[in-house]
């Protein structure tokens, strides 16, 4: 792609930007996370190879790139989440507002607490609507009645119109969009200071992911937000910043995960400096 060629001449049209109306400029100036030749492996495997970037407070930052170049096992480097997988290892940086995620007196509960997660499928507790919200909440030790707590979460998750009269209901009988959107006032409820979404809208329709990407974009004004995304026509409406993510094979034949460039999205999506990124959301590869 030339400097003035647009993606939509590729005949794939991106919505640059398509939800960000009245977001401020993408800024890394209030890092959150600063991630430094972070390397993981699984068992003998290194899945992936120094990664090296910031994520900025109230940005969305979207992470794309092809099946296996591990997006997810980034994702959850940044709350500890692979700690729970056997076998699996981190090394490298991963500050936190500055301090090390993975120092030993770190709490990975509390990291989980601060730094929340939703997930490809929605996961809501067999438990009813309102239980669903008040769990983390009442786990944390908040006590009492926690009505306006709840509201509060399901409100900001724009769920509360839809299920105020269902409270008592099973979260199991509402449709996947709404599971997911209990699944985003579930993590809000504790107040979480980020929030990491692992393909959270791969499982909905394009009517709930829509809902979902406006729901992103309002929390963003509340919440930094990492996002892994399949879909790059997602990644150019909702991010500020995009990180590409590729594999190379080493001389055994082994993948190995990397950052192959990271920038803004719009620099991502119109500009790139890295020929793999231009294949990659021009469709030429992955
Ligand atoms: N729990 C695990 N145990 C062992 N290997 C794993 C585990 N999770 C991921 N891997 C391996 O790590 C590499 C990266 O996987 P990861 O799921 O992070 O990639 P991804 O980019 O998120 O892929 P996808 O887009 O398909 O979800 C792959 O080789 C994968 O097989």
């Amino acid at each position: 792609m030339t400097k003035d060629d647009t993606p939509e001449s590729h005949g794939f049209s991106i919505a640059l930007g398509g939800r960000r109306h009245g977001r401020p400029s993408p800024s890394l100036d209030n890092p959150v996370f600063q991630i430094a030749d972070l390397d993981v492996w699984y068992g003998d495997h290194q899945a992936v190879r120094d990664v090296t970037l910031t994520v900025g407070s109230r940005q969305i930052t979207s992470m794309i790139g092809p099946s296996g170049c591990g997006k997810s096992t980034v994702i959850r480097c940044l709350n500890r989440m692979n700690d729970l997988i056997p076998g699996a290892r981190v090394t490298g940086k991963v500050a936190y507002y500055g301090e090390s995620l993975y120092d030993a007196e770190v709490d990975p509960i509390e990291v989980r607490r601060r730094i929340g997660m939703v997930f490809q499928k929605p996961n809501p507790f067999p438990k009813s609507v309102y239980d669903n919200v008040a769990y983390g909440p009442r786990v944390n030790g908040v006590k009492g009645n926690l009505d306006d707590l709840v509201e509060e979460a399901l409100t900001g998750a724009a769920l509360w119109d839809e299920v105020k009269d269902k409270l008592k209901a099973s979260a199991l009988a509402l449709s996947g969009g709404q599971q997911q959107r209990l699944c985003i006032a579930r993590a809000i409820a504790v107040k979480p200071e980020v929030i990491l979404m692992d393909e959270p809208c791969s499982a909905l329709d394009p009517i709930a992911t829509a809902k979902i990407e406006d729901l992103m974009a309002e929390l963003a004004s509340q919440f930094t937000i990492v996002i892994v995304t399949h879909n790059m026509q997602q990644a150019a409406r909702i991010s500020d910043y995009t990180a590409f993510f590729t594999a190379d094979v080493d001389e055994e034949g082994v993948r190995h995960g990397r950052l192959a460039e990271y920038d803004t999205t719009v620099t991502i999506f119109e500009n790139p400096a890295d020929q793999r990124t231009e294949d990659y959301i021009t469709g030429r590869f992955g």
